[in-house]
């Protein structure tokens, strides 16, 4: 049976791969369970500085597979939140990783599928994607999700969605920020390629990772302790290594390949 998610590095670049298109790539135990390992290696690995999220088939991702939650509504609901959890910490893993992840969004991403988008650092999609939250239209919530869908575009324009259930296109995406680029089909995976690369050699990784951590955590603290961890983050990251290279190649007017 072939792997629900596919993984492989090139040039730095970790690309995760949905599988599972004949069920448009939906969220079971299975593809859960193999997502947290992919993102594990990711992170783990020293030689990955960008992770590219993506998928096979015609959908990027249909959210949580319907069949298998069926299945789960005839146990308790100790075996339920062990279940939701599991998702709420991949969720929390992509959004926390400590390298920049892309999403790379070929067909629709509905519910948790756009859930997967919100979790990701910077989103690519084709014009003809379509983004929504239908999960009142089948009599569920949209639990985990919502909160990454609040800090990501906000609650006037979070709870419009969230309670409509409506679709939006790829246009609308692009202008709350759930997306940041349209590219057409036939150009989307060179350009998510060219954009990780120009990472991968333009910036620091211990930049984009503490930035990415900054981000994440003030939204946690009020605006003083917020201010304040920022203050201790900006002078501990200038003791780094990258830091004192790259002021040093500024002022001496070089380009640094990172
Ligand atoms: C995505 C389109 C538009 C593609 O539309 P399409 O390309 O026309 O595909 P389709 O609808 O013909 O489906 C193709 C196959 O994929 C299956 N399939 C498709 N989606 C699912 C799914 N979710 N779960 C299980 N199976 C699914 C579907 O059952 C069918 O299987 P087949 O009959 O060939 O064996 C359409 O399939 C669709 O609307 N799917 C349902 C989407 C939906 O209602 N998702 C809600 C998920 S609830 C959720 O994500 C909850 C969460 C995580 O957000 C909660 C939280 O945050 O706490």
């Amino acid at each position: 049976m072939e792997n629900v998610v596919l993984y492989e590095v090139s040039e730095r670049v970790a690309y995760i791969t949905l599988n599972r298109p004949d069920k448009r790539n939906a969220l079971n135990d299975e593809i859960v369970e193999a997502l947290h390992d992919a993102f594990r290696r990711a992170e783990a690995d020293g030689q990955v500085k960008v992770v590219v999220l993506r998928a096979k088939g015609s959908v990027f991702c249909a959210g949580a597979d319907l069949a298998y939650l069926q299945q789960l509504q005839k146990n308790n609901y100790e075996e339920n939140l062990a279940d939701s959890s599991r998702l709420k910490e991949l969720f929390h893993k992509i959004y926390t990783l400590k390298k920049v992840v892309i999403a790379q969004i070929q067909g629709h991403a509905i519910a948790g599928g756009c859930g997967l988008v919100t979790v990701c650092d910077v989103a690519f999609a084709v014009p003809e994607a379509k983004f929504g939250y239908t999960e009142v239209k089948i009599g569920f919530i949209p639990a985990i999700v919502s909160l990454f869908l609040l800090r990501k575009i906000g609650e006037g324009r979070a709870k419009e969605l969230l309670l409509s259930g409506r679709l939006i296109d790829a246009e609308e995406a692009l202008s709350i920020g759930l997306v940041h680029r349209l590219v057409e089909a036939d150009r989307l995976e060179a350009e998510v390629k060219a954009y990780a690369a120009q990472l991968c050699a333009q910036n620091s990784a211990s930049s984009m990772e503490l930035s990415k951590r900054i981000i994440a955590e003030i939204q946690e603290r009020t605006l003083e302790q917020g201010l304040q961890y920022a203050a201790q983050m900006n002078a501990m990251a200038r003791e780094t290594e990258d830091c004192r290279r790259g002021i040093a190649a500024f002022l001496e007017k070089k380009t640094l390949e990172w």
